[in-house]
């Protein structure tokens, strides 16, 4: 689009162009097609390019969503490379932000979750409350149970889905023992479990059997991921971050052998107090998977270890 009687080329009608569009001037007021082209975000939460966030950007220093964006080309017409754009912001002290950081702020700033209903929940570990969120953050039903009183420390878990373990009582994992582990804990001294639908490590139930199928055939839970074109942990704890907001905790105990999990909350926000090792049930069938996550994904499971082998 352009604006004005002009060409609307030159660098100075394009910066006019795009001040008419931050003035708010309605699409019939400009001429088409012309030489600035306008983009549309869809919302940082479904798609985290450079558009979205550019907006997210702008709204955080407080002014109205409208952003200009270039991208910075070689002599030849190519696009450069990052080292080239340190070098340029170095050069006129600009400011570089990239795009985890633009994502950690949003996560941080705007609330995306709320809580929507919840109720009595009486079980075989005790009678808990649970607690259920409008999500419009990655839309998914991930729900809380909760056991007052507690603390201004709040005992947390965030357990990632596993139907397999958690429902079917699969041997393949420690899931489902974690969980009652935990459900027992809480029963006791009162806490918080947070379930997310991150299936699989993030990757869903249809991916975490295929990759089940590949660990059939003699590969562990890492290289089957990244034979599915996964990497090793697809798991993101803004969701976590924002249920606990939600419910009004900021500092936690985390129940948790990974530290992935702590370092994915406290960048959102949340304070990690203290971390508490929690075990689940070694069989047979899971040695091989624990030992990969010790190994290969730094799980905190050498006690478990060398209570076994001792
Ligand atoms: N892709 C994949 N996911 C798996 C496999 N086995 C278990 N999972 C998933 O791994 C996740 C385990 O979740 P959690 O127990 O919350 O997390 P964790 O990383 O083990 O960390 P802590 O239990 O907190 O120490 C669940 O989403 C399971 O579905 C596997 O072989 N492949
Ligand atoms: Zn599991």
């Amino acid at each position: 689009m352009d604006w004005g009687s002009g060409t609307g080329i030159s660098a100075s009608e394009r910066a006019e162009t795009c001040r008419k569009v931050a003035e708010g001037k309605f699409f019939h007021e400009f001429r088409y097609p012309g030489h600035v082209a306008v983009l549309g975000g869809v919302g940082f939460q479904r798609r985290q390019g450079h558009t979205e966030a550019s907006l997210e950007i702008v709204q955080l220093a407080g002014y109205n969503r409208y952003a200009v964006i270039i991208e910075i080309l070689s002599d030849r017409g190519d696009s450069h490379d990052l080292d080239f754009v340190f070098r340029l912001a170095e050069k006129f002290s600009l400011p570089v932000l990239e795009m985890e950081e633009v994502w950690q702020e949003f996560i941080r700033k705007k609330q995306l979750i709320t809580k929507k209903a919840e109720a009595n929940l009486p079980t075989d570990f005790g009678v808990f409350k649970i607690v259920s969120f409008e999500n419009h953050l990655d839309n998914k039903e991930h729900f809380a149970v909760v056991k007052e009183p507690f603390g201004e420390v709040v005992p947390v878990r965030i357990h990632s889905e596993c139907v397999t373990g958690d429902v079917l009582s699969s041997l393949k994992c420690d899931c489902g023992s974690q969980l009652a582990n935990f459900l027992r804990y809480m029963s006791a001294h009162g806490g918080i479990l947070i379930y997310l639908r991150q299936e699989g490590r993030g990757i869903g139930l249809s991916n975490k059997i295929a990759a089940y199928s590949l660990q059939d055939k003699g590969l562990d839970t890492v290289e089957a991921n990244r034979v599915l074109g996964f990497s090793e942990d697809e798991r993101d704890y803004a969701p976590a971050a924002q249920i606990l907001k939600a419910l009004g905790i900021e500092r936690v105990l985390l129940f948790t052998n990974n530290q992935r999990k702590t370092v994915g909350l406290e960048k959102y926000g949340i304070e990690v107090v203290e971390t508490k090792r929690l075990y689940g049930r070694v069989t047979p069938h899971n040695r091989f998977y624990l030992s990969t996550k010790m190994k290969k994904l730094g799980h905190e499971l050498e006690e478990i270890f060398r209570e076994v082998n001792s």
